[in-house]
């Protein structure tokens, strides 16, 4: 992990209506970082994940990406999402397109990569999660863990700074759970920034580096692994951890 900050918020509110979901939100994640979001449901934890990347628009405060404000009038949102991968609960894959396909569409479209370039790159990302062998098979054609893992290859062929992770594993079968989990894991050894809304515990205690708990709205505790699910102060964290434990 370096001392880089590639994303910061500063004050940052989003309500929905009446209802405000997050409550002045200060906080960085640092190049290399593997940062886990826990907290009950509804806290905020997927909103807070999507206005990193602006697919929610904040109420309030800012959104530095790489040092760049992004609700800059002169900015690019769009050249700086490139950079900001993101992994959805229910694998967004095409399915009208082939696996590989699915995978050099942004790259050629948006990089403008030559074609025979995004598919060797294509190939390589799929044999690094195992699925080679289903490159032109359709989606329908996959399990949804395989689904999940196109769906992480995809998000990676755009050679992103930082990945997104919301609840990546909650839609999937007990027994794809691992195979998915394996492949953040190896993701995050690899040295990617990683920021990941997770109900896995025991995942997000074997391989963040730091632990943000959240709670209506608010960081109310953060740490490493060990002091959060050790050693947390926080009455809300103890009272979560112990249904979730
Ligand atoms: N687009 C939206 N419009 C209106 N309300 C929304 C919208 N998105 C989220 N909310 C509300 O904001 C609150 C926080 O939702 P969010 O999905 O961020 O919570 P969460 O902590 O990720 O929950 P879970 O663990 O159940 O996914 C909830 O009350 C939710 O109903």
């Amino acid at each position: 992990m370096s001392n880089r900050e590639l994303i910061r918020v500063e004050d940052l509110c989003k309500s929905f209506g009446k209802l405000q979901v997050l409550k002045n939100i200060t906080e960085s994640i640092h190049e290399g970082e593997v940062v886990s979001i826990i907290g009950p449901s509804g806290s905020g934890k997927s909103t807070f994940l999507r206005c990193l990347n602006l697919l929610e628009k904040p109420t309030g405060g800012k959104v530095f990406f790489e040092g760049v404000d992004l609700a800059g009038k002169k900015v690019n949102v769009d050249k700086h999402r490139q950079k900001i991968g993101m992994v959805f609960q229910l694998f967004n894959v095409f399915p009208h397109l082939t696996v590989l396909e699915n995978i050099t569409l942004t790259p050629i479209l948006e990089k403008k990569v030559p074609a025979a370039e995004a598919e060797k790159q294509a190939c390589e990302l799929l044999d690094r999660v195992d699925l080679l062998d289903k490159k032109n098979e359709y989606p329908t054609k996959l399990s949804g863990g395989q689904k999940q893992r196109l769906a992480i290859v995809r998000a990676l062929a755009m050679e992103p700074d930082v990945v997104l992770f919301d609840e990546p594993t909650s839609a999937l079968d007990p027994e794809m759970v691992k195979e998915v989990l394996d492949v953040i894991k190896d993701l995050a050894v690899s040295g990617m920034t990683i920021v990941i809304v997770t109900h896995e515990m025991a995942f997000a205690r074997e391989v963040s580096d730091r632990v943000l708990f959240m709670a209506d709205g608010i960081i109310q505790e953060q740490g490493t692994p060990d002091f959060i699910f050790d050693h947390a102060k926080n009455p809300r964290t103890i009272e979560f951890l112990s249904k979730v434990l």
